[in-house]
């Protein structure tokens, strides 16, 4: 392994959730190099700039690391955090993602002021989210309750609750306990209730690709059970094309050697929600997936992502 680093820059965005990942890897990697400096460079992405439109119309996940990449090839930066669920599953040389991290809990979880649950909400209740995800399954499940857009980092989407815009919000577990928000949560919605977005709940390290120095020093943060889950779920997202615009839910867990990946397609209003399932050794991740994928397609995701998508991107 190459000698230990004498200094590493770890590109982020400004958002609190953000600097909150970051500065979780600046303190593994302090601790595994003590002599290092390792230190951060904070950045506003364009993703971060343009609140007044909804992501899934502008150009989705990639408006929020492309920044971050730019300071990696520049070398002002050796190494960008990311919540891996914001990390397209399409990322290509000479950009790698090196290691993926321990994941927190992947769940969504349900946020109010004046209700418990989801069961308790009046009909007509609005309920904010911007996942299509969320929103299908939600719909399927309480056709009776009211879907509106929520955009914004966590805490400002906690704002809108509580100026009363909305009865409730859907906000990943995962998020709200890194802020320290955990006490916002007053359920958890179940896996099978909404089935969680391929990555939630995880971190990914990206660097470039070439920098086979940073490989060596990252693999120590490298989670083997985090690693193969995703894997799986972004062979998933890879193969159906998945991006915000599609309302596509990707979740493995390992039980003992064997690998269990459940994944959905679903119309956005959630008059349909084609399910698949499979269970395999660990070691065939990616092949899982991307089975599972295949399965959806048959089965009729194929319909619904081809209207949803432009032509030439439906696979
Ligand atoms: N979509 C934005 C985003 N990206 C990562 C998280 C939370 C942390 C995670 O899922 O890993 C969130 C907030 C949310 O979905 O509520």
């Amino acid at each position: 392994m190459a000698a230990a680093p004498a200094t590493l820059v770890i590109a982020t965005r400004a958002s609190r959730l953000a600097l909150w990942q970051a500065e979780h890897v600046q303190v593994r990697l302090q601790a595994l190099y003590p002599a290092c400096r390792v230190s951060l460079l904070t950045m506003t992405t364009r993703g971060d700039q343009i609140l007044d439109r909804t992501l899934s119309k502008i150009g989705g996940k990639g408006l929020f690391v492309k920044e971050l990449e730019t300071a990696l090839l520049d070398g002002r930066a050796d190494l960008a955090v990311h919540s891996l669920k914001d990390v397209p599953v399409d990322m290509q040389s000479p950009f790698a993602l090196s290691v993926i991290l321990e994941r927190d809990d992947p769940r969504d979880a349900f946020v109010s002021n004046d209700y418990p649950s989801l069961d308790a909400l009046p009909a007509g209740a609005i309920v904010g989210t911007s996942s299509l995800r969320r929103e299908s399954q939600i719909r399927q499940q309480f056709p009776q309750l009211k879907i509106q857009a929520l955009r914004g980092n966590l805490d400002t989407r906690l704002g809108k609750l509580d100026r009363g815009d909305y009865a409730a919000i859907i906000l990943a577990a995962a998020g709200l306990r890194r802020l320290g928000l955990e006490s916002r949560i007053r359920g958890y919605l179940s896996i099978e209730q909404s089935l969680p977005a391929a990555g939630q709940g995880a971190l990914g390290i990206e660097i470039l690709e070439r920098r086979s120095d940073m490989h060596a020093w990252l693999a120590p943060l490298a989670s083997a059970e985090a690693t193969a889950c995703t894997l799986a779920e972004r062979a998933v997202s890879r193969v159906l094309g998945g991006s915000c615009q599609v309302p596509l839910a990707a979740f493995a867990q390992l039980d003992g050697g064997t690998l269990r990946v459940d994944a959905l397609v679903a119309e956005p209003d959630g008059s349909r929600i084609i399910r698949a399932h499979i269970s395999g050794p660990v070691a065939s991740a990616v092949q899982l997936g991307e089975q599972v994928a295949g399965d959806l397609l048959e089965k009729g995701a194929r319909d619904i992502l081809s209207r949803l998508l432009p032509a030439d991107s439906a696979s």
